[in-house]
């Protein structure tokens, strides 16, 4: 089942569009990524799903509620993920939880999802102190105070350090599997591709791509990476100019080929035509980030 629908979602400030006619659904339980360059128009999308923007043309639904006209509905079935700037500093976590909780009819037991989040040694800690991990958990708890069935995290791992940020990562795969529906906007392609079931590649705002990681990495024209030292100097034009090559670098001496399979195998023929060798080959697939500059450079 389709637990959010977006259908041409249209929106422009002031004459400029922004978001210009996006569609996608995400299913019933799984991690749906949202990617793009800055300024791509991530946060105004979902925001129309959180029904905090109105859309200029086209429909979102949340488990089949417009979450404008039905907004007091969908707060119920929709948690998302504050913003800093939203909670007083002095507030303790315990207290954010008890403020938060008394929105709901129904809230999540506090202090179950306080253990869960590893937050029941902070519940009397004010929020200007706790550090970027602890806030960024809080975020989480409240966004799940409400026992959401879906909910929309935008951004929620910038700023963290490497540990703190795959901590988090651990957190949303547990939501997942608790049964939630996760709409995720990042920037980070190794979070996307660690964490998202599929991904809307926005650029311009457009989709420019909407797939699976891998298929996102197979789609695009550079899936596989070729990288070699030459034992004599080789022409930067004229690997450019192989089949379906998408880019050429040399790196310190090693030259990195993005292209298919059927570039391998030309730099290898072209090698063995020029009595070539090639010293620490390596033939690797390209990664979501290879993929994602690919994929928004063509469009
Ligand atoms: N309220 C607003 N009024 C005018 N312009 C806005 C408003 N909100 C966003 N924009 C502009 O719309 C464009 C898309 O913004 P949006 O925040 O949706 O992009 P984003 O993909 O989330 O970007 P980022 O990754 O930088 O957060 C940007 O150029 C932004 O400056």
């Amino acid at each position: 089942m389709a637990m959010v629908e977006v259908s041409g979602v249209r929106k422009a400030y002031g004459g400029r569009t922004v978001v210009d006619g996006i569609s996608f659904t995400v299913d019933e339980g799984e991690i749906f990524g949202i990617l793009g360059p800055n300024g791509a128009g991530k946060t105004t999308t979902v925001e129309c799903v959180e029904g905090l923007r109105v859309p200029d043309a086209g429909t979102v639904r949340v488990a089949g509620l417009d979450p404008v006209a039905d907004h007091d509905r969908v707060t119920r079935i929709l948690g998302a993920q504050l913003q800093e700037s939203e909670l007083q500093p002095k507030l303790t976590v315990g207290e954010a939880l008890e403020l938060y909780a008394a929105f709901y009819p129904e809230p999540a037991d506090r202090s179950a999802l306080a253990e869960r989040l590893g937050l029941t040694a902070s519940l009397t800690t004010r929020f200007a102190k706790l550090s970027g991990g602890q806030k960024q958990r809080l975020f989480i708890a409240l966004a799940l105070i409400g026992r959401p069935r879906v909910v929309v995290l935008d951004e929620l791992t910038t700023g963290l350090d490497p540990r703190a940020r795959r901590d988090t990562w651990q957190l949303i795969e547990e939501i997942r599997d608790s049964g939630v529906t996760v709409l995720l906007v990042t920037h980070f392609m190794e979070e996307a591709q660690r964490l998202c079931d599929r991904i809307a590649v926005i650029d311009g705002g457009r989709i420019a791509a909407l797939d699976t990681p891998s298929g996102l990495i197979r789609r695009s024209t550079a899936s596989t990476v070729i990288s070699f030292i030459p034992s004599q100097p080789l022409d930067g034009a004229e690997l450019a100019a192989l089949p379906r090559a998408a880019s050429v670098a040399t790196e310190g001496g090693r030259v990195v080929i993005n292209g298919t399979d059927e570039t391998v195998n030309a730099v290898i023929t072209l090698l063995a035509r020029r009595g070539i060798t090639a010293r620490q080959l390596r033939v690797t697939d390209a990664t979501l980030d290879d993929a994602f500059l690919d994929l928004t450079e063509r469009f």
